[in-house]
């Protein structure tokens, strides 16, 4: 397994696996890896020839009062997981390597971004999708995996390669949870073991906002209201969001439908988790 860090080297190393005509499975990460990424890269393995992970805390889609500073990182613990899932290459570059002083470009999408946390994170799918862009251009890959947890993330980035007609495939990859049902999240470092606890009332929601469309609600005001009582049982949960959306164009509907997207962001002590549940069949 390579590890590099600047754009160049990752090139040289695509060009030549192009010409050999291997495929190239690529999966984009902030670090600090847990079994959900686990997931995304060993999907990679099995679908493609060569596979490339990208560890980079990307600045452009953190705000102002945001964790860019804080946010977890040990590229050593990183590199051991990697190597141990059969990864090839690894690209951590520098936000410098990413971002020069003359770097201007940027991608914006309209809409979908407008939505869920697009409302309380304002340029963040601003800088994804900038960056994923950026990343698609340098790693050239066939395929790229990303995470059912970050649902909205999933959709604008479906929407940008649909869009910008983007050779490259998106696949999705199920939510891994923790056993008690938490959604594995490189931030739940931030629990406290109080917080932990508490946190458990995300994936408990989720859990109930399931049965409740299985047991027959089709009124998404209904669902709300329900799922936001249960948060409510736990006082340390602050309730950012609770919203029921069409899956693709994430606008809110009224009524619960296949393809219905339900999803929650929910602040836990210093800690912002989000989980969501998608309606494939009533
Ligand atoms: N529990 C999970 N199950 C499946 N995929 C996941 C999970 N957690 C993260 N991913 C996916 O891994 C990719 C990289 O995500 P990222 O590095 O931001 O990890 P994260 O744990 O989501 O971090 P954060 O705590 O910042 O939300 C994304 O496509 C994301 O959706
Ligand atoms: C896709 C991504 C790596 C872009 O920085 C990030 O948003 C993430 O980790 O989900
Ligand atoms: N996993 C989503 C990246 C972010 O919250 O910045």
């Amino acid at each position: 397994m390579q590890i590099v860090s600047t754009i160049k080297d990752v090139k040289a190393v695509v060009k030549k696996w192009k010409e050999e005509g291997h495929t190239i499975g690529f999966v984009p990460t902030m670090g600090f890896l847990h079994e959900g990424h686990g997931s995304l890269i060993t999907a990679a393995r099995e679908a493609n020839e060569k596979v490339v992970v990208s560890i980079f805390v990307n600045p452009m889609q953190f705000g102002p009062n945001e964790d860019f500073d804080s946010y977890p990182h040990d590229l050593e613990r990183d590199s051991k997981i990697c190597e141990n899932l059969g990864v090839d290459l690894i690209f951590h570059p520098t936000p410098e390597e990413m971002y020069p002083q003359d770097f201007f470009t940027y991608v914006d999408m309209s809409v979908l971004t407008e939505e869920l946390c697009g409302l309380n994170r304002e340029g963040h799918f601003r800088g994804v999708c900038t960056v994923v862009n950026k990343l698609f251009n340098i790693t050239q890959p066939d395929r790229a995996y990303f995470g059912e947890k970050d649902a909205q993330q999933l959709a604008i980035i479906k929407q940008m390669v649909k869009d910008l007609c983007m050779n490259v495939e998106v696949i999705d990859c199920p939510t891994v949870r923790e056993e008690d049902g938490l959604a594995k999240s490189s931030r739940n470092t931030y629990l406290s073991p109080e917080d932990r606890g508490a946190a458990l009332i995300v994936s408990d929601t989720i859990s109930l906002g399931e049965s409740l469309v299985k047991e027959g609600e089709t009124n998404a005001e209904k669902l709300i209201a329900a799922m936001e009582t249960h948060l409510k049982t736990e006082p340390k949960a602050k309730i950012e969001y609770v919203k029921v959306v069409d899956g693709e164009t994430l606008q809110p509907i009224s009524t619960i439908r296949p393809g219905v997207l339900v999803a929650i962001a929910v602040h836990i002590g210093k800690t912002r988790l989000i989980d969501n549940f998608s309606v494939r069949k009533l």
